[in-house]
C-alpha cells in the first residue's frame, strides 16, 4: 500500500511527491435529475501525475469541469493550495494557475499557431488597448515578457517549424500538441488534461506521452488527466482515481488499480499493462 503522508509519497519509480495541491471533499453534481458525481473526494498532490478514468458517461469530464470551474458542484468542497475555493468562474480559476485542453480541441483555427499560443498568455496581459496607446513602452517589455514565455514553451514541444502556420491546416496529433502548448503558456501550476490521446495514432500517442512526462518533470507541473488509453494512463500515472456510474470505486497506484477486483468487473475487463 502507497504511504501517501501529509508530507507526500515516493512514487513507483522513485519520484518523490508533494503535499496536497488540491482536495476534492465530497462533490456532488447533479443536471436536473442526472447525478453525474456522487459525493466523489480525492486529492491531487504537488507534482504527481494523477489519472481519472472509468467507462463512458461515468462522470470524468463533469470531474474536470468542477476542477477548472465550468461547472459548481450542488454539494460538496474544493480545496486549493490550502484554501477552500468559493465558486469561481473558469477564468478566475485559470486565474489560480490552473490550465486545460479540451477533448474536442478548441483552437481558433484561423490563426497561426504562436498566435494560439500567446492566448495562453491572456491572464498575465495588464495592459488593456487605451494604456497600450497611451504607455508604449510598458506594453512594450510585457509582449516581450509575454514572447519569451511563449518561444520557450514552442521550443520545448518541438513546434518551431510550424509556428506561423495556421491551425486549420495542421494534423490532429500536431493541434493536440498547441492545444497542450497554449495550456503550457499559461505557466500552470496544475494542468488538466481532457483525453490527451484521443484519435492519435500509435506514433503521437508516444510523442505525447513524452512531452507529458517531460512537462512534469521539467517543470514540476502537477497534471491531472482524463485518458481511455489504459497501457497510456498505466505507464504515465502516479495514481488513479475511478469512476463509474457518477461514484468513486477505485484509487490507487497502477498496479493497485490494476488488482482492484470492483475496477476490473466495471472497467478494466481484464486486466491492462
Ligand atoms: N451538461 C450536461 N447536461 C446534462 N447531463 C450531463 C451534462 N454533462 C454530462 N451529463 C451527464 O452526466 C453523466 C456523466 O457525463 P460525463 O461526460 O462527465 O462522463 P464521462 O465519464 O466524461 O464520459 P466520456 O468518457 O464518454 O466522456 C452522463 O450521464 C452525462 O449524460
Amino acid at each position: 500500500m502507497l504511504d501517501a503522508s501529509e508530507e507526500g509519497y515516493v512514487t513507483e519509480d522513485g519520484r518523490k511527491i508533494g503535499g496536497v495541491l488540491m482536495e476534492m471533499k465530497n462533490i456532488t453534481l447533479r443536471f436536473g435529475g442526472v447525478k453525474a458525481i456522487t459525493d466523489i473526494s480525492f486529492d491531487i498532490r504537488e507534482g504527481e501525475i494523477r489519472a481519472i478514468i472509468g467507462p463512458n458517461g461515468a462522470g470524468k469530464s463533469s470531474m474536470l469541469n468542477v476542477i477548472s470551474g465550468f461547472y459548481v458542484p450542488q454539494e460538496g468542497e474544493v480545496w486549493y493550495k490550502g484554501k477552500k475555493r468559493p465558486p469561481m468562474k473558469p477564468y478566475q480559476v485559470a486565474q489560480l494557475g490552473i490550465a486545460r485542453t479540451f477533448q474536442n480541441i478548441a483552437l481558433f483555427e484561423g490563426m497561426t499557431v504562436l498566435d494560439n499560443v500567446m492566448t495562453g498568455r491572456l491572464n498575465y496581459m495588464k495592459t488593456n488597448l487605451l494604456q497600450q496607446a497611451f504607455w508604449k513602452g510598458s506594453a512594450e517589455k510585457e509582449e516581450t515578457a509575454n514572447r519569451e514565455v511563449v518561444e520557450k514553451v514552442i521550443d520545448f514541444l518541438e513546434i518551431q517549424s510550424i509556428r506561423k502556420t495556421p491551425v486549420a491546416r495542421l494534423p490532429y496529433g500536431l493541434k493536440k500538441r498547441v492545444e497542450l502548448a497554449r495550456a503550457l503558456a499559461a505557466e500552470p501550476s496544475l494542468l488538466l488534461l481532457d483525453e490527451p490521446m484521443a484519435g492519435m495514432n500509435v506514433e503521437e500517442k508516444e510523442d505525447m506521452s513524452r512531452f507529458i512526462l517531460d512537462v512534469n518533470d521539467e517543470f514540476g507541473t502537477t497534471i491531472a488527466l482524463i485518458e481511455h488509453d489504459m497501457g497510456v494512463v498505466m505507464d504515465l500515472s502516479d495514481r488513479v482515481v475511478v469512476m463509474d456510474y457518477g461514484k468513486k470505486i477505485g484509487d490507487g497506484t497502477p498496479s493497485e488499480i490494476r488488482s482492484n477486483q470492483a475496477v476490473i468487473d466495471a472497467y478494466l475487463g481484464v486486466a491492462h499493462d
